[in-house]
């Protein structure tokens, strides 16, 4: 079976079982809900079901509202709608809307290559080159993957340009997962006990968000979630992750501005366990002007974990935002150089019309992409699938190809 076929049939499949039977998703989560939910998170949890607006019409029942409380309901109700919809759409629905600008500006130019060449020669290759190297795909990676695209024409004696779109997605799979045969695990847990998550990366990535949003993530998949507001170096920092922790639901340890990260993860430690939670998320300070600084504050409260949960952390995921191109390529070598880096949280990909930059991280430095933010909602962060990758990539050629 062709490559495009076999993701037509995962995804665009998913995609109308999805559309035709939304509430096959509702219950699918519903049956990942906790079984000892205490009285009081069950009674929030019917009150989050109720639809927002009788939510809204319960409370504010005899009450006059002043225009700027007016206006707020109104942009928490669409908040609230706005995250129901997001809880239903599919990964694939997910990946399709996320990747839209870089599906946009590179399938268009690939097209428009497409039917300029109808024989595959060595300008054709040239140029197919240039637009990989524009989307961000890194010149190394790029390289590799014109060579194993001419080595695969070859073998399959292919001279119609139309049928090496079909070649190209099925080799950024390939090149993706490499020797790991698709076994990238998402988040390692410790069975026997706290898991640690530890955040690092960059000031204004999107670090906070990316916790916030985790932290939501593993609630809907059951666990019990502590956040420590480890950036004690950023004004506003370890408010904003309060504002987080209210918003989904999960404390947050925190010390004041200033004060020592590691003491503050150690607390986080204590107030988890004595909680009996499942999972500690980490925030840490982003400094990359100083190596030598980072390094000494992650390794200090790196020692601090490992001596109070041998093993942990269990992760240290690096957040990158996919808009600074080639710039989060280099953090993640800073980054790499400082910490053992487990995986990367690549964010705003939906941000930007090079989202060939998941490939070049990938393949340059060899560190999964272990989650992407695909917009701003809380539901956005999505662990990452080379499949689905390639599917928002290549999803108009898909249709398209359905009807050549
Ligand atoms: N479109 C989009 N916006 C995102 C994504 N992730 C984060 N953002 C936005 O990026 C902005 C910065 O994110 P923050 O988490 O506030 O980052 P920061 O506080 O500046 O810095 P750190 O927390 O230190 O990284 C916010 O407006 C977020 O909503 C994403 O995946 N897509």
């Amino acid at each position: 079976m062709g490559f495009f076929k076999k993701l037509k049939e995962k995804f665009v499949k998913e995609d109308e079982l999805n559309q035709e039977h939304p509430e096959k998703k509702d219950e699918e989560e519903h049956s990942e809900e906790p079984q000892d939910q205490s009285e009081e998170e069950i009674h929030d949890k019917e009150e989050e079901d109720v639809p927002a607006s009788v939510i809204e019409e319960e409370y504010t029942e005899e009450v006059t509202e002043s225009p700027v409380e007016e206006e707020e309901a109104v942009q928490q109700t669409q908040e609230e709608q706005a995250f129901e919809e997001g809880e239903k759409e599919s990964i694939s629905t997910k990946f399709k809307k996320g990747l839209a600008k870089t599906r946009n500006s590179f399938a268009t130019k690939v097209n428009d290559l497409v039917a300029r060449y109808r024989t595959v020669d060595e300008d054709f290759f040239e140029e197919l080159e240039e637009i990989l190297i524009s989307a961000d795909v890194g010149v190394n990676t790029v390289m590799d993957l014109i060579d194993e695209l001419k080595m695969e024409v070859k073998r399959r004696n292919i001279k119609d340009t139309r049928e090496v779109r079909e070649v190209i997605s099925e080799k950024l799979v390939d090149i993706y997962y490499g020797d790991d045969d698709e076994e990238i695990e998402e988040i390692t847990f410790n069975q026997d006990g706290l898991t640690v998550l530890l955040f690092v990366g960059v000031n204004g990535v999107g670090k906070t968000t990316t916790i916030g949003k985790m932290a939501h993530r593993l609630k809907q998949q059951g666990k019990n979630v502590v956040m420590a507001a480890g950036d004690t170096f950023r004004a506003g920092a370890i408010e904003q992750l309060e504002v987080w922790g209210e918003r989904v639901g999960v404390p947050v340890v925190r010390h004041s501005e200033g004060s020592d990260p590691a003491a503050v993860i150690y607390d986080g430690i204590q107030s988890a366990k004595s909680k009996g939670a499942d999972v500690l998320l980490c925030d840490t300070a982003g400094r990359l002007q100083n190596k030598v600084n980072l390094m000494n504050e992650l390794s200090k409260v790196k020692r601090v974990i490992e001596r109070e949960i041998p093993g942990a952390p269990h992760e240290s995921l690096l957040v990158l935002d996919a808009t600074t191109g080639q710039n989060a390529l280099s953090q993640a070598k800073t980054f790499s150089e400082a910490t053992n880096v487990s995986g990367i949280v690549l964010t705003k990909l939906d941000g930007t019309a090079k989202g060939g930059i998941v490939m070049a991280i990938r393949n340059e430095l060899d560190i999964p992409v272990k989650f992407v933010g695909l917009g701003e909602k809380v539901t956005d962060l999505q662990s990452f699938d080379a499949h689905a990758f390639v599917y928002g990539l290549f999803a108009d050629m898909l249709e398209e190809s359905e009807q050549e």
